[in-house]
């Protein structure tokens, strides 16, 4: 018996042109890329995920970030219209991958925009960074859509970085870890632990005391231990390169 369904999308030959807008881009070395990939999904797989590969998307440099297509609540999927124009044909793949997962699809329409990257759910809280890739009206439809499954959303306003969760991400707690620079905190409820490694603000909980978190961020890895969490550490330098991390890799449908 699995978790749930996992779902990720193979890196194309173009991913080192993906948008980098924080940071300053450096040369990305796509096999390396391709074979940290490869060490995620097992990763997954491993923490009893079936790992479930969406169409590929190749003209689309950042497909392989299938978080920012799709927020997946309690049997909803909700189809992203992401900020970046040019991430937009992601969504049709992730769409067939949603609906044959047997899930009921909504999806963000115009004017709306919103990146799956930007949404941080938390029991029945939803957050939603607003910032560069997720407007207002994108976070007024999700709202609508989430109240459907009892959810409340709160907006949490971003600055000098891409996503609410390039800043923080929860523990299976319920607590947080965040980089505090990154946002204002005042609108989150959970306790914080600040964190003083970038890629130390962005987990995945996988079940249990399992916490997907990245190589590159070791002394935060020692501090989730510490807490009582199992790290399941994988190296995905190549994809922190574009502003990637690992959540961004990922959607997962937890059984029902
Ligand atoms: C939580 N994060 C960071 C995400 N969900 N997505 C990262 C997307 C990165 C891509 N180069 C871009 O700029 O769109």
């Amino acid at each position: 018996m699995t978790r749930g369904t996992a779902l990720v999308r193979r890196p194309g030959d173009r991913l080192a042109e993906g948008l980098v807008t924080h940071i300053e881009r450096t040369d990305v070395d796509v096999a390396r890329a391709r074979r940290q990939h490869e060490a995620y999904r097992a990763a997954l797989a491993g923490a009893g995920w079936q790992v479930r590969e969406v169409d590929p998307a190749d003209q689309c440099p950042d497909a392989v970030f299938i978080e920012d297509t799709v927020v997946v609540c309690a049997g909803l999927a909700v189809l992203t219209r992401p900020g970046a124009p040019e991430r937009r044909p992601e969504v049709p793949g992730a769409e067939k991958a949603v609906r044959e997962a047997g899930l009921e699809v909504v999806r963000i329409e115009a004017p709306g925009t919103l990146d799956g990257g930007d949404v941080l759910q938390i029991g029945t809280t939803v957050y939603v960074g607003r910032g560069g890739r997720t407007n207002d009206a994108g976070i007024a439809q999700l709202g609508a859509h989430l109240a459907t499954r009892g959810r409340t959303v709160v907006p949490v306003p971003l600055r000098n970085v891409l996503h609410l969760k390039s800043a923080v991400t929860a523990l299976p707690d319920g607590t947080l870890l965040a980089l505090p620079d990154l946002l204002d905190a005042t609108a989150l409820r959970q306790p914080i632990h600040a964190v003083d490694e970038e890629a130390g603000c962005h987990v995945v909980p996988l079940g249990d005391d399992l916490v997907l978190m990245a190589a590159s961020a070791p002394r935060t890895a020692a501090l989730v231990a510490a807490l009582g969490f199992t790290p399941v550490v994988v190296d995905i330098d190549e994809y922190e390169k574009l502003e990637g991390c690992v959540t961004c890799l990922s959607v997962l449908i937890p059984h029902a």
